[in-house]
């Protein structure tokens, strides 16, 4: 079965990460990114891990009860077993757990990741290959301008406006695809004087529908 794309909010979420290789500083980068608090046990950590600010490193061997007061699970040891048997009491707990050479003790995998600002794509094959995952991140990454991100904002705003003010559902999907549109036309970019006009029009409207 294909994996569901569940987007979840990292602040402050605990995560520890067993392992510090190669594999670990690449999963420590991403989850760093999105504000989770990290910290990282291994008997050896790589020297690009222990560069990174904000993170907890512990240059020791895991003692699996610790991992009871994690939020989230990374085990990426060059183990298989250990790796394993991480993976086995994370989820005999209930504690999300990606294991990173064993996709069926995983409850989550890592997606390919574009971000502009709080607009989020992420990619997975679950599993199967992370060459296509890489292939496919590129191409979006290609396709979406940096603008983006601004846009999000500013729509976020807008949508707010628009559920205040246009009391129906279809005008306000409406008024807001509109906007979209007037953007993308515009190289991504919403000019709030055109996007003011396109909602007073549906403003406008909305009442006379109500007045009717
Ligand atoms: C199952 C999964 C588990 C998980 O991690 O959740 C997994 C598994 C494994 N990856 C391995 C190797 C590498 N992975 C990458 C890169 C990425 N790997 C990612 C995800 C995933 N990798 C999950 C499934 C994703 C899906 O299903 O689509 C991405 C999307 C996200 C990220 O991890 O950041 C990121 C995309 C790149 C991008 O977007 O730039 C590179 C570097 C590269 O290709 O450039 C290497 C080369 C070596 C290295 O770098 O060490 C190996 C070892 C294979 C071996 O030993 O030969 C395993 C284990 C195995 O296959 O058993
Ligand atoms: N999912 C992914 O994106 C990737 C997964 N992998 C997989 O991840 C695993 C690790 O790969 P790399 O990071 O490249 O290896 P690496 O050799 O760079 O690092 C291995 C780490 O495991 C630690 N380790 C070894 N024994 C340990 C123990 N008893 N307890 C705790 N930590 C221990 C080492 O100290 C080291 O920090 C491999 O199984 C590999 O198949 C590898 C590359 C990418």
């Amino acid at each position: 079965m294909a994996y569901f794309p569940m987007y979840i909010d990292l602040e402050g979420k605990k995560v520890i990460v067993v392992g510090g290789g190669k594999a670990a500083l690449r999963k420590i980068n991403s989850l760093l990114y999105f504000g989770a608090k990290i910290a990282v046990i291994a008997p050896k950590v790589c020297d690009d891990i222990k560069a990174i600010k904000g993170i907890n490193v512990h240059e020791s061997n895991v003692a699996l009860d610790i991992l009871q007061n994690a939020d989230i699970v990374v085990a990426a040891t060059r183990r298989p077993e250990i790796n394993a048997k991480i993976g086995t009491y994370c989820n005999d707990r209930g504690i999300m757990v990606n294991v990173a050479d064993n996709k069926e003790l995983s409850s989550f995998l890592f997606p390919g990741v574009i971000v502009r600002g709080d607009l989020v794509v992420g990619v997975t094959t679950g599993g199967n290959s992370q060459a296509v995952s890489k292939q496919i991140r590129n191409m979006i990454d290609r396709m979406l301008p940096e603008e983006y991100e601004a846009l999000t904002r500013k729509m976020g705003a807008y949508t707010e406006l628009a559920n205040v003010n246009i009391k129906s559902t279809a005008l306000r999907e409406e008024a807001l695809d509109e906007l979209v549109k007037v953007a993308l036309s515009n190289k991504c970019v919403l000019d709030d004087k055109k996007a003011n006009k396109v909602l007073d029009k549906y403003y406008r409207e909305d009442a006379a529908r109500r007045n009717a």
